[in-house]
């Protein structure tokens, strides 16, 4: 333990396809009400901290569990597809919730409801908005990305060669008129049909081993490519499933003829312990 004078305080560590998090239980909001950007940055730091590419403070409000985002800079983001999913499983280990049924999570971008099937979980990302296009750049290369909000931001491009990305140390240069928040940037190659790999800028986080959302907006500007698109322009006319390779690992997506994205791949929990941090 730290030989410190300050409080400490319980935290787990848990990641979905390398998409790493640090959990703070806080269910009635009394020990991390006041969680600043700094603290979050301490806690994500891979060297002198716990390490993650964000924190998700665990609380409930009401009758409901409320997940409160945080990418590593500190920054609030609405949606964290492998959050959410690392989030039911941290519950369900727990006992806090039935893994049997639905289980409905808060957040910023309202209810998400997810499903537990043994070592996968599948987290309803809801609606997808398919927006237009612009531009995004890293040093050497320039791509037309399509907009895609999964109640996050999302850019995602069609690239010859994953390399072609870079290092992604520094976000990708894109739009701030349709972007003024920031934004997510996708990278994607084609591995087969329904089958593609992409390389993420996480927007607050840098490049990560995985993103859920964006795994969702890959698919979705794949299918709409591909003319997955019922005949009116709206969802498939049936459940269309992509498999989605992530340098992490693997995520299957499916955009439902319901209109809605249900993103279904593993979810641990990989360590517990208390921090002065
Ligand atoms: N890793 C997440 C997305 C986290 C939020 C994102 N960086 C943002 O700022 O919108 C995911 O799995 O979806």
């Amino acid at each position: 333990m730290p030989d410190s004078a300050g409080p400490e305080y319980a935290f787990l560590k848990g990641h979905g396809t390398e998409n790493d998090f640090v959990l703070l239980p806080d269910h009635d909001g009394s020990v991390h009400g006041d969680l600043s950007a700094e603290r979050v940055r301490a806690l994500c730091d891979r060297r002198a901290g716990i390490g993650g590419d964000g924190v998700l403070r665990v609380v409930r409000e009401s009758d409901l569990w409320f997940m409160d985002y945080r990418n590593a800079d500190g920054s609030v983001s609405e949606m964290c597809g492998n959050g959410i999913r690392v989030f039911a499983r941290h519950l369900v280990e727990e006992g806090l919730v039935d893994p049997s049924q639905p289980i409905p999570i808060g957040t910023r971008d309202g209810v998400k409801t997810l499903l537990v099937d043994g070592d996968l979980i599948t987290a309803d990302l809801g609606e997808p908005t398919v927006l237009g296009e612009s531009k995004v750049a890293v040093p050497g290369h320039a791509w037309v990305a399509r907009h895609v909000d999964m109640g996050n931001p999302h850019a995602v491009a069609f690239v010859d060669s994953l390399d072609d990305a870079g290092n992604l140390l520094a976000a990708p240069e894109h739009d701030e008129a349709t972007y003024p928040h920031g934004v997510n940037v996708e990278f994607v190659v084609r591995r087969g049909d329904r089958h593609v790999a992409m390389r993420v800028h996480e927007r607050g986080s840098g490049e990560t081993r995985s993103c859920g959302t964006g795994a969702g907006a890959v698919m979705v500007a794949a299918a709409v490519a591909d003319g997955a698109l019922s005949s009116d322009g709206g969802p498939p006319a049936e459940d269309v499933a992509y498999r989605v390779d992530v340098p992490g690992g693997t995520l299957t997506v499916t955009w439902t003829a319901g209109n809605r994205i249900l993103l279904t791949g593993p979810a641990v929990v990989v360590a517990r312990g208390v921090t002065d941090l």
